[in-house]
């Protein structure tokens, strides 16, 4: 390690933009040795004795995949920085074996999914956003006779599929609302965690089965593909809202559709495959689904605090403290 080790950065050039203003940039200067340019897309565009060179990399949206080739060609990369969410597939798995560090911010990028799931479950419940849709398209006057469900009190079930960084971020929120219920489905996860995070582990069926409102947490990986087909949505009860702040292809889109257009299940779609769904798609037209444009994770006004990340965990890198947010090899989302 060196005092003010070579450090490049990979991330798109708007990332970069949002995330680095001045103070940012003087306070890299101050801990790094920087090259010119300072930001680049991909490690495919850089000079191979800049590469050769760099000790750390910081990363974030934009960043393709980093290959095993360069790698080889970065001997002296100790760290890497993800100023964003999942690391999985971003570096190898054998990155660990090489003794390079990598870090993740996507803690921090789980609270704005989980704060945007804790508003959908509420909004689920209550079924605002159909009832605002139908409210829009025909006004109506005061009524207590909608179907709106209360959530605390009342036994409801909540089911989240995926014990995972946003999913257990959303087990906390929960807390405050003391729902009926809350079961988690996750073949990875430690039966004595998830209790002590106020819910219960069961298998993907019997949450199915029970979820009145589900909600989707884990990563898009071959074993998640269309994880939630028709025949697990059939699962669900009637009136079922199933919220998805995950990736698209969890879900099979055209399963969804039908049970949606029947009017059976509602959706929450942070997420959708495609994604953009096209112009004229379907569950656009649908009014018991509501389609946001991938925003969850949108940290706003605030997406500056990832570039902070970065930036303590180089602190913590040239003074040899502990990484904050380091994946470690025994609890690596890498190995999941
Ligand atoms: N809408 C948005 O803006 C954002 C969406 N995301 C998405 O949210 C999801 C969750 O992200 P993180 O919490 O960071 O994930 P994570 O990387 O922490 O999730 C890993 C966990 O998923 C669980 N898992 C793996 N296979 C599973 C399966 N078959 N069933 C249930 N659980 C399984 C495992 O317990 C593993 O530990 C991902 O799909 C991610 O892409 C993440 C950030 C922002
Ligand atoms: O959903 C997204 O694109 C995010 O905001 C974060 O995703 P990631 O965890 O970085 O794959």
């Amino acid at each position: 390690m060196t005092m003010r080790p070579r450090v490049l950065l990979a991330m798109d050039p708007a990332t970069f933009a949002l995330q680095f203003g001045p103070e940012e940039l003087t306070r890299l200067a101050g801990l790094a040795t920087l090259g010119d340019p300072i930001v680049v897309s991909g490690l495919d565009a850089v000079d191979p004795a800049r590469l050769a060179e760099t000790e750390v990399l910081i990363t974030s949206w934009g960043c393709p995949p980093i290959t095993a080739a360069q790698l080889n060609a970065a001997p002296r990369l100790r760290t890497v920085l993800h100023a964003a969410g999942s690391v999985r597939s971003l570096v190898p798995p054998d990155l660990h074996d090489r003794g390079v560090q990598v870090a993740t911010a996507a803690t921090m990028n789980a609270v704005p999914v989980a704060e945007y799931t804790l508003a959908a479950i509420i909004l689920a419940g209550k079924r605002v956003l159909p009832l605002a849709q139908v409210g829009r398209e025909q006004p109506v006057g005061w009524q207590n006779s909608f179907a709106t469900r209360t959530l605390s009190n009342l036994g409801r079930t909540i089911g989240i599929v995926g014990f995972s960084t946003i999913g257990r971020k959303v087990l906390d929120l929960l807390r405050v609302l003391d729902t009926g219920s809350v079961l988690v489905a996750d073949p990875f996860a430690d039966p004595d965690l998830v209790r002590a995070a106020g819910a219960e582990l069961l298998p993907l069926p019997e949450v199915l089965g029970r979820a009145e409102i589900l909600s989707l947490h884990a990563p898009l990986l071959p074993s998640t593909h269309h994880l939630i087909g028709g025949a697990e949505l059939a699962l669900l009860p009637d009136g079922a809202t199933l919220i998805n702040t995950a990736r698209g292809g969890i879900v099979d889109s055209a399963a969804l559709l039908a049970e949606c257009a029947s009017g059976r299940l509602d959706a929450i779609l942070d997420v959708t495959d495609p994604e953009p769904l096209p112009a004229g798609h379907p569950l656009l037209a649908l009014p018991n689904v509501t389609v946001t444009p991938h925003l969850a994770g949108s940290l706003g006004s605030e997406t500056r605090r990832l570039s902070h990340f970065a930036l303590d965990g180089l602190a913590a890198y040239v003074a040899g403290e502990p990484l904050p947010g380091a994946v470690t090899p025994e609890a690596s989302e890498l190995s999941a």
